[in-house]
Protein backbone atom coordinates (compact mmCIF):
# COMPACT_ATOMS: atom_id res chain seq x y z
CA UNK A 1 0.00 0.00 0.00
CA UNK A 2 1.14 3.45 -0.60
CA UNK A 3 -0.18 6.26 1.49
CA UNK A 4 0.80 9.77 -0.80
CA UNK A 5 1.20 13.22 -0.13
CA UNK A 6 0.35 12.67 3.72
CA UNK A 7 1.59 15.93 5.93
CA UNK A 8 3.51 13.84 9.42
CA UNK A 9 3.66 15.31 12.63
CA UNK A 10 6.84 17.04 11.83
CA UNK A 11 5.10 18.81 9.41
CA UNK A 12 6.73 17.13 6.41
CA UNK A 13 4.32 16.11 3.19
CA UNK A 14 5.56 12.52 2.29
CA UNK A 15 4.63 9.15 0.72
CA UNK A 16 4.48 6.58 2.96
CA UNK A 17 5.18 2.78 1.21
CA UNK A 18 3.85 0.10 3.83
CA UNK A 19 5.18 -3.54 2.99
CA UNK A 20 3.04 -6.04 4.85
CA UNK A 21 2.97 -5.19 8.69
CA UNK A 22 6.00 -2.27 8.66
CA UNK A 23 6.47 0.89 7.11
CA UNK A 24 9.08 0.15 4.10
CA UNK A 25 9.99 3.71 2.62
CA UNK A 26 9.02 7.25 3.69
CA UNK A 27 10.09 9.25 0.58
CA UNK A 28 9.42 11.90 -2.27
CA UNK A 29 7.49 11.08 -5.55
CA UNK A 30 7.23 7.30 -5.08
CA UNK A 31 5.31 5.51 -7.53
CA UNK A 32 3.18 2.61 -7.33
CA UNK A 33 3.12 -0.91 -8.70
CA UNK A 34 0.27 -2.03 -10.51
CA UNK A 35 -1.78 -4.15 -7.67
CA UNK A 36 -0.95 -2.18 -4.66
CA UNK A 37 -3.26 0.19 -2.99
CA UNK A 38 -2.79 3.91 -3.38
CA UNK A 39 -4.61 6.25 -1.07
CA UNK A 40 -4.30 9.75 -1.79
CA UNK A 41 -3.80 11.98 1.56
CA UNK A 42 -3.15 15.40 0.29
CA UNK A 43 -4.39 17.52 3.09
CA UNK A 44 -4.72 15.76 5.56
CA UNK A 45 -2.35 14.59 8.65
CA UNK A 46 -1.02 10.81 8.85
CA UNK A 47 -0.02 9.92 12.08
CA UNK A 48 1.40 7.18 14.62
CA UNK A 49 -1.67 5.26 16.34
CA UNK A 50 -1.90 5.73 19.70
CA UNK A 51 -0.58 3.57 21.99
CA UNK A 52 -3.28 3.70 25.16
CA UNK A 53 -1.52 2.04 28.44
CA UNK A 54 -4.05 1.94 30.42
CA UNK A 55 -7.63 0.59 29.31
CA UNK A 56 -10.01 -1.88 31.24
CA UNK A 57 -11.76 -4.23 29.19
CA UNK A 58 -13.08 -5.71 31.54
CA UNK A 59 -12.60 -9.42 30.15
CA UNK A 60 -12.51 -12.08 31.88
CA UNK A 61 -15.74 -11.22 34.52
CA UNK A 62 -17.61 -8.08 33.16
CA UNK A 63 -18.50 -8.50 29.57
CA UNK A 64 -21.48 -6.96 30.31
CA UNK A 65 -19.47 -3.51 30.27
CA UNK A 66 -16.79 -4.61 27.83
CA UNK A 67 -15.04 -6.89 25.80
CA UNK A 68 -11.86 -7.86 23.89
CA UNK A 69 -14.05 -7.16 20.67
CA UNK A 70 -16.28 -3.94 21.97
CA UNK A 71 -13.32 -2.65 23.47
CA UNK A 72 -10.67 -3.12 21.05
CA UNK A 73 -13.27 -1.50 18.02
CA UNK A 74 -13.84 1.94 20.33
CA UNK A 75 -9.74 2.02 20.18
CA UNK A 76 -9.71 1.41 16.16
CA UNK A 77 -12.76 4.13 15.78
CA UNK A 78 -10.23 6.57 17.95
CA UNK A 79 -7.12 5.94 16.23
CA UNK A 80 -5.61 3.71 19.00
CA UNK A 81 -3.28 0.92 17.63
CA UNK A 82 -2.65 -0.79 20.66
CA UNK A 83 -3.97 -1.07 24.22
CA UNK A 84 -2.23 -2.28 27.37
CA UNK A 85 -5.26 -3.81 29.87
CA UNK A 86 -5.68 -3.54 33.79
CA UNK A 87 -5.92 -6.58 36.21
CA UNK A 88 -8.78 -5.53 38.10
CA UNK A 89 -10.72 -7.79 36.31
CA UNK A 90 -12.87 -10.78 37.98
CA UNK A 91 -10.36 -12.98 38.46
CA UNK A 92 -7.98 -10.39 38.52
CA UNK A 93 -4.64 -11.23 36.51
CA UNK A 94 -2.31 -11.88 39.47
CA UNK A 95 -1.13 -15.71 38.59
CA UNK A 96 0.46 -17.49 35.38
CA UNK A 97 -2.96 -19.01 34.66
CA UNK A 98 -5.13 -16.05 34.56
CA UNK A 99 -3.00 -13.98 32.72
CA UNK A 100 -2.90 -16.72 29.93
CA UNK A 101 -6.84 -16.89 30.64
CA UNK A 102 -6.68 -13.35 29.55
CA UNK A 103 -4.25 -13.79 27.15
CA UNK A 104 -6.75 -16.03 25.00
CA UNK A 105 -9.99 -14.03 25.22
CA UNK A 106 -7.16 -11.00 23.80
CA UNK A 107 -7.07 -12.80 20.58
CA UNK A 108 -10.68 -11.33 20.05
CA UNK A 109 -8.73 -7.90 19.72
CA UNK A 110 -8.41 -5.77 16.48
CA UNK A 111 -5.48 -3.75 18.00
CA UNK A 112 -2.30 -4.78 19.17
CA UNK A 113 -2.04 -5.27 23.19
CA UNK A 114 -0.37 -5.57 26.28
CA UNK A 115 -1.11 -7.59 29.37
CA UNK A 116 -0.51 -6.18 33.27
CA UNK A 117 -0.01 -8.22 36.04
CA UNK A 118 -2.22 -7.17 38.99
CA UNK A 119 -0.67 -7.29 43.02
CA UNK A 120 -2.51 -8.74 45.54
CA UNK A 121 -2.27 -10.44 48.78
CA UNK A 122 -2.92 -13.41 46.68
CA UNK A 123 -0.57 -13.16 43.68
CA UNK A 124 1.82 -15.78 42.65
CA UNK A 125 4.84 -13.44 41.33
CA UNK A 126 6.72 -16.47 40.41
CA UNK A 127 4.28 -17.66 37.61
CA UNK A 128 2.97 -13.97 36.57
CA UNK A 129 6.95 -12.98 35.53
CA UNK A 130 7.17 -16.28 33.59
CA UNK A 131 4.48 -14.88 31.40
CA UNK A 132 4.97 -12.48 28.58
CA UNK A 133 3.65 -9.48 30.85
CA UNK A 134 3.43 -5.83 29.70
CA UNK A 135 4.30 -4.35 33.31
CA UNK A 136 3.09 -4.82 36.76
CA UNK A 137 -0.10 -2.65 37.61
CA UNK A 138 -1.95 -1.00 37.59
CA UNK A 139 -0.71 -1.41 41.47
CA UNK A 140 -3.87 0.07 44.04
CA UNK A 141 -2.49 1.97 46.68
CA UNK A 142 -6.10 2.40 47.64
CA UNK A 143 -8.91 0.79 46.96
CA UNK A 144 -10.99 1.36 43.16
CA UNK A 145 -12.61 -0.50 41.32
CA UNK A 146 -12.23 -4.06 41.94
CA UNK A 147 -11.33 -3.29 45.63
CA UNK A 148 -7.17 -4.42 44.88
CA UNK A 149 -6.00 -2.07 47.39
CA UNK A 150 -2.86 -3.29 49.23
CA UNK A 151 -0.60 -2.11 51.96
CA UNK A 152 3.07 -0.55 51.65
CA UNK A 153 5.08 -3.94 52.53
CA UNK A 154 3.45 -5.55 49.11
CA UNK A 155 4.44 -2.60 47.33
CA UNK A 156 7.63 -2.63 48.15
CA UNK A 157 7.52 -6.20 48.13
CA UNK A 158 6.37 -5.94 44.42
CA UNK A 159 8.81 -3.46 43.10
CA UNK A 160 11.91 -5.01 44.64
CA UNK A 161 10.73 -8.23 42.41
CA UNK A 162 9.63 -6.23 39.33
CA UNK A 163 12.91 -3.91 39.47
CA UNK A 164 15.25 -7.62 39.82
CA UNK A 165 13.33 -8.67 36.38
CA UNK A 166 13.33 -4.52 35.12
CA UNK A 167 9.57 -4.93 34.65
CA UNK A 168 7.77 -1.16 34.99
CA UNK A 169 5.63 -0.99 37.86
CA UNK A 170 2.43 1.12 37.22
CA UNK A 171 0.87 2.51 40.18
CA UNK A 172 -2.58 3.87 40.80
CA UNK A 173 -1.28 6.56 43.76
CA UNK A 174 -4.20 7.57 46.02
CA UNK A 175 -3.92 7.62 50.16
CA UNK A 176 -6.91 6.76 51.74
CA UNK A 177 -5.90 7.77 54.91
CA UNK A 178 -6.23 11.47 53.49
CA UNK A 179 -9.45 10.91 52.24
CA UNK A 180 -11.79 13.54 54.00
CA UNK A 181 -14.46 12.13 55.81
CA UNK A 182 -16.40 14.96 56.10
CA UNK A 183 -17.38 15.21 52.56
CA UNK A 184 -19.51 11.79 53.21
CA UNK A 185 -22.84 13.92 54.40
CA UNK A 186 -22.79 14.98 51.17
CA UNK A 187 -25.06 13.53 48.50
CA UNK A 188 -24.05 15.88 45.64
CA UNK A 189 -21.20 14.71 42.58
CA UNK A 190 -19.01 17.22 43.92
CA UNK A 191 -18.71 15.33 47.29
CA UNK A 192 -16.28 12.76 45.26
CA UNK A 193 -13.78 15.06 44.31
CA UNK A 194 -14.18 16.71 48.27
CA UNK A 195 -13.69 13.19 49.34
CA UNK A 196 -10.84 11.56 47.79
CA UNK A 197 -8.16 14.82 48.10
CA UNK A 198 -5.57 16.07 46.09
CA UNK A 199 -3.35 16.26 48.90
CA UNK A 200 -4.32 12.20 48.82
CA UNK A 201 -2.38 11.75 45.34
CA UNK A 202 0.39 13.72 46.31
CA UNK A 203 1.55 11.86 48.84
CA UNK A 204 0.76 8.82 48.22
CA UNK A 205 2.88 9.40 44.57
CA UNK A 206 5.79 11.12 46.86
CA UNK A 207 5.95 7.81 48.37
CA UNK A 208 5.84 5.52 45.37
CA UNK A 209 8.41 7.11 43.87
CA UNK A 210 10.54 7.10 47.42
CA UNK A 211 10.40 3.60 47.41
CA UNK A 212 11.06 3.07 43.86
CA UNK A 213 14.21 4.98 44.66
CA UNK A 214 14.84 2.95 47.36
CA UNK A 215 14.66 -0.28 45.56
CA UNK A 216 16.66 1.37 42.36
CA UNK A 217 13.43 1.07 40.23
CA UNK A 218 11.33 2.88 37.69
CA UNK A 219 7.58 3.33 38.27
CA UNK A 220 4.95 5.23 35.77
CA UNK A 221 2.36 6.88 37.87
CA UNK A 222 -0.83 6.17 36.26
CA UNK A 223 -3.81 8.89 36.07
CA UNK A 224 -2.30 11.96 37.52
CA UNK A 225 -4.76 14.67 38.38
CA UNK A 226 -3.28 17.13 40.09
CA UNK A 227 0.11 19.82 38.76
CA UNK A 228 1.79 18.88 42.25
CA UNK A 229 1.59 15.21 41.76
CA UNK A 230 2.74 15.34 38.00
CA UNK A 231 5.86 17.34 39.25
CA UNK A 232 6.67 15.21 42.16
CA UNK A 233 6.92 12.27 39.67
CA UNK A 234 8.81 14.53 37.58
CA UNK A 235 11.27 15.61 39.98
CA UNK A 236 12.14 11.98 40.99
CA UNK A 237 13.10 11.08 37.37
CA UNK A 238 9.90 8.89 37.20
CA UNK A 239 7.39 8.72 34.39
CA UNK A 240 3.83 9.54 34.37
CA UNK A 241 0.19 9.95 32.69
CA UNK A 242 -2.80 11.92 32.27
CA UNK A 243 -5.91 11.05 30.97
CA UNK A 244 -8.28 12.97 29.19
CA UNK A 245 -10.91 13.57 31.53
CA UNK A 246 -8.49 15.57 34.07
CA UNK A 247 -7.13 17.12 31.15
CA UNK A 248 -10.40 18.37 29.50
CA UNK A 249 -13.02 17.92 32.53
CA UNK A 250 -13.24 20.01 36.03
CA UNK A 251 -15.34 20.18 38.81
CA UNK A 252 -16.97 22.47 36.68
CA UNK A 253 -18.41 19.87 34.72
CA UNK A 254 -19.85 17.96 37.74
CA UNK A 255 -23.43 19.60 38.09
CA UNK A 256 -24.22 18.77 34.45
CA UNK A 257 -22.15 15.10 34.69
CA UNK A 258 -23.49 14.12 37.89
CA UNK A 259 -22.64 10.42 38.91
CA UNK A 260 -21.16 10.03 35.64
CA UNK A 261 -18.25 12.08 36.77
CA UNK A 262 -16.87 10.01 39.08
CA UNK A 263 -13.83 8.38 38.42
CA UNK A 264 -10.57 7.57 40.17
CA UNK A 265 -8.65 10.07 40.79
CA UNK A 266 -11.70 12.42 40.49
CA UNK A 267 -11.83 15.68 39.03
CA UNK A 268 -9.91 18.54 40.31
CA UNK A 269 -11.05 22.03 40.53
CA UNK A 270 -10.39 24.30 36.95
CA UNK A 271 -7.46 26.13 38.43
CA UNK A 272 -5.65 22.84 38.90
CA UNK A 273 -6.94 21.28 35.59
CA UNK A 274 -5.36 24.39 33.42
CA UNK A 275 -1.90 24.03 35.36
CA UNK A 276 -2.11 20.16 34.10
CA UNK A 277 -2.66 21.26 30.83
CA UNK A 278 0.36 23.64 30.69
CA UNK A 279 2.55 20.43 32.05
CA UNK A 280 0.97 18.39 28.95
CA UNK A 281 1.38 21.27 26.23
CA UNK A 282 5.54 21.88 28.06
CA UNK A 283 6.28 18.11 28.33
CA UNK A 284 6.35 17.62 31.81
CA UNK A 285 3.81 15.14 31.30
CA UNK A 286 4.89 12.35 29.49
CA UNK A 287 2.07 10.42 28.39
CA UNK A 288 -1.59 10.56 27.46
CA UNK A 289 -3.17 7.55 28.46
CA UNK A 290 -6.98 7.00 29.01
CA UNK A 291 -8.07 4.76 31.84
CA UNK A 292 -10.70 3.70 29.85
CA UNK A 293 -13.41 2.30 32.48
CA UNK A 294 -16.33 1.34 30.98
CA UNK A 295 -19.58 1.00 33.35
CA UNK A 296 -23.18 0.66 32.03
CA UNK A 297 -25.46 3.98 32.38
CA UNK A 298 -27.70 1.56 34.46
CA UNK A 299 -24.91 1.50 37.23
CA UNK A 300 -24.19 4.87 36.83
CA UNK A 301 -27.42 5.99 37.17
CA UNK A 302 -26.86 5.45 41.42
CA UNK A 303 -26.40 7.54 44.19
CA UNK A 304 -22.67 9.36 44.37
CA UNK A 305 -21.50 7.00 47.08
CA UNK A 306 -22.93 3.75 45.55
CA UNK A 307 -21.90 4.43 41.48
CA UNK A 308 -18.95 2.48 40.09
CA UNK A 309 -16.09 4.84 39.53
CA UNK A 310 -14.29 5.04 35.82
CA UNK A 311 -15.35 6.67 32.72
CA UNK A 312 -14.96 5.36 29.06
CA UNK A 313 -12.51 7.44 27.11
CA UNK A 314 -10.32 4.81 24.41
CA UNK A 315 -12.26 6.35 20.85
CA UNK A 316 -12.21 9.66 22.38
CA UNK A 317 -9.09 10.83 23.51
CA UNK A 318 -6.81 11.23 20.16
CA UNK A 319 -10.08 13.13 18.42
CA UNK A 320 -9.81 15.68 21.09
CA UNK A 321 -5.87 15.87 21.03
CA UNK A 322 -6.42 16.25 17.87
CA UNK A 323 -8.90 19.18 17.79
CA UNK A 324 -6.50 20.71 20.33
CA UNK A 325 -4.28 20.39 17.60
CA UNK A 326 -6.42 21.95 15.30
CA UNK A 327 -6.97 24.62 17.27
CA UNK A 328 -3.03 25.27 18.12
CA UNK A 329 -3.42 24.74 21.90
CA UNK A 330 -0.87 21.86 21.11
CA UNK A 331 1.35 20.57 18.57
CA UNK A 332 1.39 17.65 16.29
CA UNK A 333 4.43 16.52 17.29
CA UNK A 334 3.69 17.01 20.92
CA UNK A 335 0.08 15.16 20.13
CA UNK A 336 2.83 12.33 18.70
CA UNK A 337 4.78 12.10 21.37
CA UNK A 338 2.08 12.16 24.53
CA UNK A 339 0.17 9.37 22.35
CA UNK A 340 3.20 7.58 20.37
CA UNK A 341 6.62 8.14 20.36
CA UNK A 342 6.51 8.87 24.60
CA UNK A 343 4.84 5.90 25.50
CA UNK A 344 6.37 3.31 22.92
CA UNK A 345 10.06 4.56 24.92
CA UNK A 346 9.15 3.92 28.09
CA UNK A 347 7.69 0.90 27.83
CA UNK A 348 10.21 -0.46 25.37
CA UNK A 349 8.00 -1.07 22.16
CA UNK A 350 11.48 -0.29 20.01
CA UNK A 351 9.35 -1.23 16.89
CA UNK A 352 6.45 1.51 17.56
CA UNK A 353 4.96 5.04 18.17
CA UNK A 354 7.20 6.51 14.97
CA UNK A 355 6.09 6.75 11.34
CA UNK A 356 9.73 5.65 10.08
CA UNK A 357 11.17 3.21 8.05
CA UNK A 358 11.47 -0.74 9.56
CA UNK A 359 8.55 0.55 11.98
CA UNK A 360 5.16 -1.47 12.33
CA UNK A 361 2.90 -0.14 9.90
CA UNK A 362 0.66 1.22 12.95
CA UNK A 363 -0.90 3.97 11.00
CA UNK A 364 -4.03 6.91 11.57
CA UNK A 365 -5.12 9.16 9.02
CA UNK A 366 -7.14 12.04 9.60
CA UNK A 367 -8.59 15.08 8.17
CA UNK A 368 -7.12 17.76 10.54
CA UNK A 369 -9.95 20.26 9.64
CA UNK A 370 -13.11 18.15 10.02
CA UNK A 371 -13.98 17.95 13.50
CA UNK A 372 -17.16 16.85 14.66
CA UNK A 373 -19.38 16.29 17.77
CA UNK A 374 -18.82 13.63 20.32
CA UNK A 375 -21.73 11.56 20.97
CA UNK A 376 -21.85 8.56 22.88
CA UNK A 377 -24.42 6.69 21.17
CA UNK A 378 -22.10 7.24 18.18
CA UNK A 379 -18.88 5.48 19.76
CA UNK A 380 -18.77 1.22 19.86
CA UNK A 381 -17.64 0.79 23.59
CA UNK A 382 -20.49 -1.22 25.16
CA UNK A 383 -20.82 1.91 27.17
CA UNK A 384 -23.26 4.12 25.03
CA UNK A 385 -22.56 7.58 27.29
CA UNK A 386 -19.26 9.67 27.61
CA UNK A 387 -18.64 12.45 29.60
CA UNK A 388 -17.08 14.56 26.64
CA UNK A 389 -20.49 14.29 25.33
CA UNK A 390 -21.12 17.34 22.22
CA UNK A 391 -17.10 18.45 22.85
CA UNK A 392 -15.66 18.66 19.17
CA UNK A 393 -12.96 15.61 17.71
CA UNK A 394 -11.03 15.23 15.14
CA UNK A 395 -11.90 11.62 14.22
CA UNK A 396 -9.82 8.67 11.71
CA UNK A 397 -10.94 8.35 8.51
CA UNK A 398 -8.35 4.90 8.72
CA UNK A 399 -6.59 3.19 11.24
CA UNK A 400 -4.00 0.70 10.20
CA UNK A 401 -2.32 -1.96 12.78
CA UNK A 402 0.71 -3.67 11.40
CA UNK A 403 -0.27 -2.75 7.89
CA UNK A 404 -3.93 -3.90 8.16
CA UNK A 405 -6.88 -1.97 7.68
CA UNK A 406 -8.41 -2.45 11.29
CA UNK A 407 -11.12 1.08 10.62
CA UNK A 408 -12.27 2.57 7.65
CA UNK A 409 -15.02 5.62 7.74
CA UNK A 410 -15.95 5.97 4.13
CA UNK A 411 -19.08 5.52 3.25
CA UNK A 412 -20.25 3.78 5.71
CA UNK A 413 -17.75 2.55 9.06
CA UNK A 414 -15.93 -0.63 8.24
CA UNK A 415 -13.87 -2.88 10.80
CA UNK A 416 -11.04 -5.55 10.05
CA UNK A 417 -10.14 -8.70 11.25
CA UNK A 418 -9.17 -9.13 15.23
CA UNK A 419 -5.67 -8.90 14.24
CA UNK A 420 -4.11 -7.89 17.47
CA UNK A 421 -1.50 -9.76 19.08
CA UNK A 422 0.84 -9.37 22.55
CA UNK A 423 3.19 -6.63 22.06
CA UNK A 424 5.85 -8.41 24.42
CA UNK A 425 5.08 -12.28 22.59
N1 LIG B 1 -10.40 4.95 37.31
C1 LIG B 1 -11.53 4.47 37.81
O1 LIG B 1 -12.29 5.22 38.41
N2 LIG B 1 -11.90 3.18 37.64
C2 LIG B 1 -11.12 2.11 37.09
C3 LIG B 1 -10.08 1.62 38.04
C4 LIG B 1 -8.92 2.56 38.20
O2 LIG B 1 -8.20 2.87 37.24
O3 LIG B 1 -8.65 3.01 39.31
C5 LIG B 1 -12.05 0.96 36.73
O4 LIG B 1 -11.56 -0.13 36.44
O5 LIG B 1 -13.28 1.15 36.71
ZN1 LIG C 1 -6.50 3.54 38.77
ZN1 LIG D 1 -7.36 2.30 35.63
Amino acid sequence: MLITDATLPDGRTRDVRIDGETIAEVGELLSTTADERSIDASGKRLLPGMIDVHVHFRQPGYSHKETWASGSKSAAAGGVTTVVDQPNTEPPTTDGERFDEKAALAADSLVDFGINGGVTEQWVPETLFERPLFALGEVFLADSTGNMGIDADLFADAVSRASERGVTVTVHAEDATQFNDSARERDDADAWSAYRTPQAEIDAVRRACTVASEHDARIHVAHTSTPEAIDVADDAGMTCEVTPHHLFLSRDDLPELGTFGRMNPPLRRETRRRKVFERVADGTVDVIATDHAPHTREEKDASIWDAPSGVPGVETALPLLLNEAREGTLGYERVRDLTAANPAAIFGLSNKGRIEEGFDADLVLVDPDDPRPIRGEQTHTKCDWTPFEGMDGVFPELTMVRGTVVYEDRHEELFGEPVGRNVRR
